[in-house]
């Protein structure tokens, strides 16, 4: 199942990379050409060294010289143009997949956030860093090594065997780099990860920790997982350090016993000078991949990584194919033996749950703590998925309309209500660059947070997070209750929406819930207290995720009173129902 996924996210990558394959092509006959082109200074070499030196004429000097020039600034020409193609490779490939990736991470960062997913964007920019970085266009030079040793080889065959030996020492030397390095680089990433994330976390709670004295605490905590972090980025730097300078000292050992040798097989006049000379240039161009890919090994390991987290998302998350438009729903939502498992655990949180609200009604629902209130909410604006049964909305299944549409139609307001950076107004307008004011101001009046939002510095422009403003608990839901009701939604889903309210809020939100079922919507307001259900016509009573009853309100309610009594006048020990 899990490799499944993975060939399915594979497969996806593989796709958005080969939208570029005619870059690559191009850059491999640009590649091809500058390897050609690198024989440039060996050939110079051997032409130096056994014909001007050996005649003394400088016209031929002049004129190879110049023919040189002109070689070298073509490779150079194609070089820099095999860069710039494979940097815009590499944004391509970025900006193809920002989008799906963003919205994968959204998706699944909805259902059950992780770390993993978290740093899904990371990981995008890791495969691009590596796709524009030399170590690739290391990986289009490294076809020409066999031809570079096949020249050393024509020089002399001893000369070869040397290269060849020397090569599959590094090449070696490059493998247990590979497996060393690969256990160490993973552990600094996922430490490094860690310790962000506490580091984040104790930010964003720095109020409560700084209230409750927990800073000593927190910093312990942290600076253990910053010291983990700590010893294995150095632990990973000291295995890649010590093959990079073992591969370095080799390379230039090679360089040396390769004159050694040639100087030998010279004085038993086996070879010119030249060839000398130019086998030892020639083995510094065929290992000039190997070097390179061993010293940004790091930026391959992660692109690695990088490369198949980013195939586990894509796989876990399919993208969301185009649905046919459906018109405007009425105000009917329906579920029918809904069951709902919330991500990661193993029991249902809400086990067959059946009810109907129609235009015009509000519907309350209420129970203890953890009886499954929110887990509704979750379900019902489709961001928790029904495992079992099903929720429609004017006959159609939630996901007929696509999620974007459905957040249109539903207006949610979460139990916790946070906002974004940016205007008041945009934040209403559920982050569009440029609202529509009219909506937005509409959307607030409803919410009967106009006149508090003029009060602000800015007004609606108020900007947000900057610290132009500090909104309290009761002002961030008033705003929030504003955001659920942008753009007419058709329902509206209210999670413990009157839990920072004073009593103006509240009557408030009253008011806001009699206008939306005098539009013909409807409302399922979930809580604790009774202030909440004012306005409710029905009640949907939840307990262990069961549902214990459904009905008028005035009737449900009269029947928990009356249960209530039963338990209170049950006789002892008759083993009554808490
Ligand atoms: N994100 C989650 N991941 C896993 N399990 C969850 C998650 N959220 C809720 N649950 C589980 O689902 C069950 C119902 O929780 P839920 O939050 O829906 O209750 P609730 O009625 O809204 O409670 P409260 O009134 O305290 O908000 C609980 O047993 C809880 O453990």
């Amino acid at each position: 199942m899990q490799t499944e996924i993975t060939t399915r996210g594979r497969e996806e990558l593989r796709q958005t990379r080969k939208r570029s394959r005619t870059l690559y092509w191009t850059v491999g006959v640009f590649s091809a050409f500058a390897n050609l082109l690198m024989l440039t200074g060996p050939l110079y070499m051997l032409q130096v060294y056994d014909r001007v030196l050996g005649s003394g004429s400088e016209e031929t000097l002049m004129a190879l010289s110049l023919l040189v020039v002109f070689l070298y600034a073509v490779m150079g020409i194609l070089d820099y143009a095999r860069g710039r193609i494979m940097a815009r490779v590499g944004a391509r490939f970025q900006d193809d997949l920002d989008r799906r990736v963003f919205d994968a991470v959204v998706r699944k960062s909805a259902i059950a956030p992780d770390d993993k997913t978290n740093a899904s964007l990371a990981d995008l920019e890791a495969v691009q860093r590596t796709i524009t970085s030399p170590v690739l266009m290391a990986a289009f030079d490294l076809p020409w090594t066999p031809i570079f040793f096949a020249a050393i080889f024509l020089f002399h065959p001893y000369l070869g065997y040397l290269a060849l030996v020397g090569a599959a020492v590094l090449v070696a030397i490059a493998i247990a780099n590979q497996f060393l390095s690969r256990g160490a680089q993973a552990r600094a990433a996922v430490a490094g990860q860690q310790a962000t994330g506490m580091s984040d976390q104790i930010r964003t709670e720095a109020e409560m920790v700084q209230a409750m004295g927990m800073r000593d605490a927190a910093f312990t905590r942290w600076q253990k997982a910053r010291s983990e972090a700590l010893v294995s980025h150095v632990r990973a730097t000291d295995v890649g350090g010590t093959f990079t300078s073992m591969t370095k000292t080799l390379r230039l050992f090679l360089q040396s016993a390769m004159l050694g040798l040639g100087a030998y097989l010279v004085l038993q006049n086996e070879m010119t000078a030249g060839a000398m000379i130019a086998g030892s240039i020639l083995l510094g161009r065929a290992l000039a991949p190997v070097e390179l890919g061993l010293g940004q090994w790091p930026v391959v390991q992660r692109g690695v990584t990088g490369w198949r987290n980013l195939a586990q998302l894509l796989g876990t998350v399919a993208p969301e194919g185009q649905r046919t438009e459906l018109p405007k729903p009425r105000a009917i939502l329906a579920a029918k033996n809904l069951i709902v498992v919330p991500p990661g655990d193993k029991q249902a949180a809400l086990k067959s749950i059946s009810f109907t609200v129609e235009p015009g009604q509000a519907v309350g629902v209420i129970g203890p703590s953890g009886a499954g209130k929110s887990t509704l909410a979750r379900a019902l604006t489709g961001v928790w998925r029904p495992a079992g049964g099903s929720i429609r909305l004017d006959g159609a299944a939630l996901e007929h309309y696509g999620s974007e549409t459905l957040g249109r139609y539903i207006g949610y307001l979460p139990q916790r209500v946070s906002l974004f950076d940016g205007t008041i107004a945009q934040n209403i307008s559920r982050l569009l660059e440029n609202p529509n004011d009219a909506k937005v101001v509409a959307a607030a009046k409803m919410a009967a947070a106009h006149e508090m939002i003029l009060e602000f510095p800015d007004g609606y422009d108020t900007m947000i997070r900057s610290g132009q403003v500090r909104l309290s608990g009761g002002q961030m839901q008033r705003i929030g209750l504003a955001r659920a009701l942008y753009d007419d939604p058709v329902i509206l889903i209210l999670d413990e929406p009157n839990s920072n309210l004073d009593n103006i809020g509240s009557q408030a939100l009253n008011q806001a819930i009699r206008t939306m079922k005098a539009a013909g919507g409807s409302v399922l307001i979930m809580a604790h207290r009774p202030a909440a259900i004012q306005e409710c016509d029905r009640l949907l009573v939840l307990d262990g995720g069961v549902r214990m009853a459904f009905g008028p309100k005035d009737e449900v309610l009269k029947g928990m009173v009356k249960n209530h009594q039963q338990i209170q006048q049950a006789p002892k020990g008759a083993g009554g129902v808490a």
